[in-house]
C-alpha cells in the first residue's frame, strides 16, 4: 500500500533544495521572492504562498522531475516538455499547467479516481517548508563540493516511493 503523507513532502523538499543548490542563480530568484514579499515579518506563513508565484513555479518543476510516487503515474509524461531532463521552473512561467490531474504533462499526484486527495496539503506544505529555509537561510556547499558533485541518483524505498540516494548535505548561514 501507498503510505501517502509519509515522506512524500520531505523527499520532495530535498529534490527542490539539491536543484536549486546546483543553479545557484535560481535559488537566489526565489530567496529575493520570498524575502522582498515577506520583509521583516519573520516567518512565511501558509497564506503567504499564494504570493510566492516563482516558488510555485519551482514546487512544479520538483514534482514533474522527480515525482516521489513515480510507481504510481503514467510513464511517458516526463517527455512533453522542451528539453525534458533540464529543471527550468520557468517553463510554467503564464501557463495554466496545473497538478489537478487535467494536464497529463503534469501528474505528479496521479489522476482520475485514484488521485491523490492530499494535492493541495502535499504542495503547501512543500512551498512553506521551502519558502522557510530559503527565507531564513543562505545555502553553501561544504568546502571543495562543487555544484556538479551533487549527486542526484535516485533510490527506491520501501513505501513506493523514489528519493534521493545520498544525503544532501547543505551548511546553512542564518539570513534573518
Ligand atoms: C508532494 C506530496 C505528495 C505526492 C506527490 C503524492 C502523490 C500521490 C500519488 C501519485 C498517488 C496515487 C495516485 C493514483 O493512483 O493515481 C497518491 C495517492 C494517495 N495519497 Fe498522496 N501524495 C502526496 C502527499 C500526500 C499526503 C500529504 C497525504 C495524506 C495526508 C496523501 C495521501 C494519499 C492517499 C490516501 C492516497 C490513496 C488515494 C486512493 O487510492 O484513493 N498524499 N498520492
Amino acid at each position: 500500500m501507498f503510505l501517502g503523507g509519509v515522506d512524500t513532502g520531505a523527499i520532495t523538499m530535498v529534490w527542490a533544495m539539491a536543484e536549486l543548490a546546483k543553479r545557484p542563480t535560481l535559488m537566489k530568484n526565489a530567496q529575493d521572492e520570498v524575502r522582498t514579499c515577506i520583509g521583516n515579518k519573520g516567518k512565511v506563513t501558509e497564506s503567504d504562498t499564494d504570493q510566492l508565484q516563482y516558488l510555485k513555479m519551482i514546487v512544479k518543476e520538483t514534482l514533474r522531475l522527480h515525482p516521489p510516487a513515480p510507481m504510481l503515474l503514467p510513464r511517458e509524461t516526463i517527455s512533453h516538455f522542451k528539453d525534458p531532463e533540464e529543471f527550468i521552473p520557468e517553463r510554467f512561467m503564464d501557463s495554466t499547467i496545473d497538478f489537478k490531474g487535467l494536464h497529463f504533462e503534469l501528474l505528479p499526484f496521479g489522476s482520475g479516481r485514484r488521485a491523490c486527495p492530499a494535492i493541495y496539503m502535499g504542495t503547501t506544505t512543500v512551498e512553506l517548508g521551502l519558502a522557510n529555509l530559503l527565507y531564513h537561510f543562505d545555502w553553501k556547499l561544504p568546502d571543495g563540493t562543487k555544484e556538479q558533485d551533487i549527486n542526484m541518483e535516485e533510490v527506491s524505498g520501501v513505501t513506493l516511493t523514489v528519493s534521493k540516494r545520498t544525503a544532501l548535505n547543505l551548511i546553512p548561514a542564518k539570513y534573518l
